[in-house]
């Protein structure tokens, strides 16, 4: 083609190709602010960033997006709002000149009412704005609602065989779940509900102002100006990318250290009497200080980032931008003033045009540059959600596993039977503690074990309660799910209470709605493990409540709230209660349980010996339950018919599973009680008699010395 007709085909569609080249070179520069840099390292994080591709970002944005059919209608009407907003931006920037060429003329009538349409124009963008608000506070609310729930369902499913959480914690990937499911959900809902006004509002607003000032220049010839604007931009944009950090990984290591620092804290609270006994504040504080250290440091290093990138960020956007701006808006004026007469008329054009032109100019500006920064709010989205998925993926691979482990090796039978088929005891980080285990009981068999520390007694119960998986080719058996009696009611060591009513700690796990046992029942019940005086302290410390109100007549509101019965009274009852009451009060729990099998983890070590025996006595005679219990004292071997024995010898474990005969291994026990100790004796006279033997040759060693020297002295004599 012929440049003369190039020319002529650019003159007839000129106007098309400059507005569009140059929505293309703002379009460059909006992706080329917000692409990765890919290359910057943060120094202080070791670990790689987790990958997570674009499709599984969007996929993971889009199916949190349409999980609840208000979300999708509420982003729908932020959008129509944004439209709105930003066409009456741009009608208050025209306006905005008017004014001030009115100003400048003089012409107060025409003045006065352009500020009443301005003032008028102001109704509905006020209404705009605060409805924007409104919205985004409310979408994040929504989200956030949404994905709690859904993350908390997986979290403790209902279907499964609650043992999800501890499986969790077992992992080597999860440490922090109170985190991802508190902070890391609200942040990412923020960041959400935020994206679409950080990237739409800008945007938009770059598009009608690039579309307005090509229309409205003061001189159809500045069209090639605002496109060299645009490459300014372009470049200057390219220039930022240099300077910008990568968001993704500095809110992933933000978030790890401050989860470490609660993670620490959390330890420090829960142990507080030991540590206030142990007098360990200071090693503890250590520990917290390099924690906060860490989180300190990192978070300079974080701000420092920040602020060079802001201060290239402001300088570019503000004073670059800027400056060529109104170097565009003023240049054709300086052009024109050559060449007409400056008159009235031209001075009134000149100025409302460069009043309106400079504002345009200042909000695309803005505007660009807040979509360049729109990309720390996406890449910190981009780790929030890496940090969901990442939960969530663990919950469902453990979810899953449930159902797959629990079909294949585990067995029901109408016998009401416990069998081990050759299991091994492998402890979740794949140590085989036992090579396998065999035995069967049935209801009725009650089950000693006893054992070294650390051999593998507790593990036992961990497969038998499914925390641990039955590993082939052993096959567990158990008795059929039973709607009346519970199969197995475990009991540890240091029981688990909420902080809640008395009646809630005694039918716990059970919920006190539909719960039809009366205050007398659950009075019997603390009268067998002698806690009686709890309800007393209850109803007394009700009474109390009550007579304070009453006597302050101002608050029947809150004497209407207080609880008909002592048993409905709300305590903290793991910070009240001795070891040896919790253990107490966790026998209750057993007693209103009442199932087939109970398994007794050293569940009454704090209890006194005789009342022991009197609720062990109780369980098994007067309740029917079948106990397999972990226990160091032999006084309560008397009510096991079964024993199963773990053995370490050369660091190899062994069990043998017989029945069991308590006399007979009592007798046998304080016989093997008296040889140990008689032995122990014998070895101590050995000593004694050593120790003896030599001091006494060593004193006639002495003797001998001193005659010897004896004799010498006389010789000298
Ligand atoms: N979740 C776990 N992950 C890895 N190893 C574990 C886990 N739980 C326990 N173990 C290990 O398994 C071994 C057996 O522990 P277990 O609690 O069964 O001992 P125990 O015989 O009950 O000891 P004790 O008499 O002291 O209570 C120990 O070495 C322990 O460190």
């Amino acid at each position: 083609m012929k440049p003369g007709r190039l020319l002529k085909h650019y003159r007839n569609h000129r106007d098309l190709i400059l507005r569009s080249s140059y929505v293309i070179v703002l379009a460059l520069s909006v992706v080329e602010g917000g692409g990765g840099n890919g290359k910057k390292k943060v120094k202080s994080s070791s670990a790689a960033t987790p990958k997570l591709s674009w499709k599984k970002y969007l996929q993971f944005i889009k199916e949190t997006i349409f999980m609840d059919r208000k979300t999708p209608i509420l982003l729908g009407s932020q959008v129509l709002l944004l439209i709105t907003r930003a066409v009456i931006s741009l009608k208050i920037a025209s306006l905005d000149g008017k004014l001030v060429a009115n100003l400048v003329s003089s012409k107060f009538n025409k003045f006065l009412k352009l500020l009443v349409l301005w003032m008028v124009i102001g109704i509905p963008a006020s209404f705009i704005n605060s409805s924007l608000n409104f919205l985004q506070h409310y979408i994040k609310l929504i989200i956030r609602n949404n994905l709690t729930n859904k993350l908390i369902n997986k979290y403790l499913p209902v279907s499964g065989d609650n043992t999800t959480i501890y499986k969790l914690m077992n992992s080597a990937q999860i440490h922090d779940p109170n985190q991802r499911v508190t902070t890391n959900i609200e942040q990412l809902s923020d960041s959400l509900a935020k994206i679409f006004p950080q990237l739409l509002k800008p945007s938009l607003d770059v598009l009608l102002c690039a579309y307005q000032l090509s229309k409205t220049a003061p001189n159809s010839n500045t069209a090639e100006g605002v496109l060299i604007l645009g490459l300014v931009v372009h470049f200057t944009t390219l220039l930022l990318k240099k300077f910008q950090p990568n968001f993704t990984r500095l809110s992933i290591k933000s978030n790890d250290l401050e989860n470490n620092f609660h993670i620490y804290h959390s330890k420090v609270i829960e142990n507080n009497e030991q540590l206030a006994l142990s007098k360990s504040y200071n090693l503890e504080l250590n520990v917290l200080d390099k924690a906060f250290f860490e989180l300190a440091l990192f978070k300079r290093l974080e701000f420092r980032r920040f602020a060079v990138y802001d201060t290239m960020m402001t300088f570019i956007v503000k004073y670059t931008w800027g400056a060529a701006g109104l170097l565009l808006c003023s240049l054709p004026i300086f052009v024109q003033s050559q060449f007409k007469e400056i008159n009235d008329h031209l001075i009134n054009e000149f100025t409302s045009s460069f009043i309106t032109n400079r504002r345009l100019l200042l909000t695309g500006s803005d505007s660009l540059g807040k979509i360049i920064q729109s990309k720390k709010n996406l890449q910190n989205l981009r780790g929030y959600v890496m940090k969901t998925l990442e939960f969530e993926e663990e919950l469902n691979e453990i979810n899953a596993s449930q159902t797959v482990v629990k079909s294949e090796n585990i067995t029901y039978n109408d016998t009401e039977e416990i069998i081990f088929d050759n299991v091994p005891l492998v402890t979740p980080s794949g140590q085989t503690l036992v090579q396998n285990l065999s035995f069967h009981i049935k209801k009725g068999d009650h089950l000693l074990i006893i054992g070294p520390n650390g051999a593998g007694k507790s593990s036992f119960f961990r497969i038998l309660g499914g925390l641990w998986p039955v590993v082939p080719p052993g096959k567990l058996g158990i008795p059929n799910e039973d709607p009346v009696r519970k199969n197995f009611f475990y009991l540890p060591q240091k029981p688990y209470f909420t902080i809640g009513t008395l009646k809630e700690q005694i039918v716990y796990p059970d919920s006190v709605e539909g719960c039809e046992v009366t205050d007398d029942e659950l009075y019997k019940l603390l009268e067998l493990t002698k806690l009686e005086y709890l309800a007393t302290d209850c109803e007394e410390l009700l009474q109390h409540d009550i007579d304070t109100l009453t006597a302050d007549h101002g608050k029947p509101d809150e004497l209407r709230q207080l609880p008909m019965s002592p048993f409905d009274y709300v305590r903290n009852w793991s910070d009240l209660l001795s070891i040896g009451e919790q253990q107490r009060l966790a026998l209750c729990r057993l007693y209103y349980q009442r199932p087939k099998f109970a398994i007794l983890d050293e569940c009454t070590s704090s209890i006194s010996a005789d009342l022991e025996q009197d609720c062990y006595k109780y369980a098994i005679e007067e309740l029917g339950i079948t106990v397999l219990s972990v226990c160091h004292r032999t006084t309560l071997w008397r009510f096991h018919s079964h024993l199963l024995q773990f053995k370490v010898r050369d660091n190899i474990t062994t069990t043998s599973f017989h029945k069991f005969s308590p006399e007979e291994r009592l007798l046998k026990h304080e016989e093997l009680v008296l040889l140990d100790s008689k032995l122990a004796e014998k070895q101590e006279l050995e000593q004694r008699l050593k120790f003896l033997e030599q001091s006494t040759k060593s004193r006639a060693r002495n003797r001998s010395i001193l005659y010897i020297s004896d004799d010498e002295d006389e010789e000298i004599d």
